[in-house]
């Protein structure tokens, strides 16, 4: 029975997670897993599996709960997550949201566990980092954002020197079909209507604004080991094909299926094997797949990243915690749709590069720049 702990079981990934770990209840079991704020979602959680341990934000929440149920240990804070992430689990899910991922994830990979990786902004405010404890503690950090799972599966047998770029699609996000004129009046409810996906908040604007393949592209360099002028972007509208890769003879291993997260949280926990699932994508309804080369100047958060990226030492982790600052206010109506860009690129602009960053000097210039201190 493999044991698996789950960062932000509450959040889209964690719901589906559970989902998964549910269906599968002879090959894994759910250790512990922390949530944030959203109390309601787990007691239904906790009407149909029992972690030993549960991690919540507020002290006293935790009060109240362990009152409620007395057979669990209830921690909470940044100490709960850590509790979390040194467990007895064998596999870590980190689907938080945002940079927090990244203090308990080292942790977990102190343990010596396996992560699965639903939390890019780990991986790009430091990746070096995160990938170096990897392979110092011998621990496989297995892609679940659906591109990486992707191109993970697609590189299955495949030797990392034969590989000439990856491609990972884009769907174009809320807002793919307007110009950027048309930009100016959007409304938030338009910018959280995905076409394809159903996800967090965070993510559905980072889609909109086109910042999530950005960190996508980030997240793809640390994962597969490779400079990003080897890692291209493609608008596909329909989402269907997760991503590519290209090999030296030219030929191309693409990974298709619906848009069901489901899909690469099993394989992260399955893996190596392979196991059943439902929902198989419907050749007889699946009538045409779109390709666009991507527009850099329509979408130009994509171009910060890539500017980002290659600047390196603190600059992609400024970029992601402005970009964390920025779309958090206009998740909150503070700001519009396009101030988001215009703040991600004032903070960078104005950053003065630190080149190779220890974990303290990303996480002090990720503070800063996730607040107004700055
Ligand atoms: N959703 C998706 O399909 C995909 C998501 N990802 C990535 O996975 C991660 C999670 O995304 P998603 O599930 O959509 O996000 P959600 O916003 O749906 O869920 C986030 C989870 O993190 C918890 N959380 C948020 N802030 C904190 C905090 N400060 N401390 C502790 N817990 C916190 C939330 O708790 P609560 O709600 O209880 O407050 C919730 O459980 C992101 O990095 C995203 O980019 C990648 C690919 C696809
Ligand atoms: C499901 C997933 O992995 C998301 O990151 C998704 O890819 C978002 O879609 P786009 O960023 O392509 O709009
Ligand atoms: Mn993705």
């Amino acid at each position: 029975m493999k044991k698996i702990s789950i960062l932000g079981a509450t959040g889209s990934i964690g719901t589906q997670a559970i989902e998964v770990l549910k269906n599968n209840r002879d090959r894994f079991e759910l250790e512990s897993m922390s949530i944030g704020r959203n109390t309601t979602r787990l007691h239904e959680i906790l009407a149909s599996v029992t972690p030993k341990m549960v991690s919540v934000m507020d002290d006293g929440d935790r009060k109240s709960l362990e009152a409620r149920y007395p057979t669990i240990t209830f921690v909470s804070g940044e100490d709960g997550l850590q509790a979390v992430a040194a467990d007895d689990s064998d596999m870590l899910l980190t689907a938080v949201m945002g940079s927090i991922g990244l203090p308990p994830t080292l942790t977990a990979i102190e343990n010596g566990k396996d992560i699965a990786l639903a939390n890019k902004e780990t991986l790009v405010a430091a990746g070096e980092i995160v990938m170096d404890k990897a392979r110092e503690h011998d621990v496989q950090i297995i892609p679940v954002d659906s591109e990486h799972s992707a191109i993970f599966q697609c590189m299955r047998g495949e030797s990392p020197s034969e590989i000439k770029r990856l491609i990972i699609t884009a769907s174009g996000g809320s807002f793919r079909d307007l110009s950027r004129d048309e930009l100016h009046d959007v409304t938030l409810a338009d910018a959280l209507n995905h076409p394809n996906w159903a996800m967090g908040r965070k993510i559905t604007i980072d889609s909109a604004t086109m910042m999530n393949k950005g960190l996508e592209v980030i997240e793809a360099k640390w994962l597969f080991d490779l400079e990003v002028d080897r890692i291209s972007t493609l608008l596909h509208r329909e989402s269907t094909i997760h991503s590519m890769v290209e090999f030296v003879d030219n030929s191309i291993i693409a990974q298709l299926g619906n848009s069901d997260m489901k899909g690469p949280i099993q394989f992260a926990f399955s893996h190596p094997e392979r196991l059943a699932m439902d929902n198989p994508l419907d050749f007889d309804t699946l009538t045409q797949l779109n390709f666009k080369p991507m527009d850099f100047e329509r979408f130009r958060m994509l171009k910060l990243a890539y500017e980002a990226v290659e600047i390196g030492g603190t600059m992609p982790a400024v970029m992601n915690a402005s970009n964390e600052y920025a779309v958090d206010r206009f998740l909150k109506g503070e700001i519009s749709f396009l101030d988001i860009e215009k703040i991600v690129e004032l903070r960078m602009n104005g950053h003065e590069v630190i080149d190779e960053p220890d974990l303290e000097t990303i996480l002090y210039y990720d503070e800063i720049f996730k607040s107004d201190m700055r």
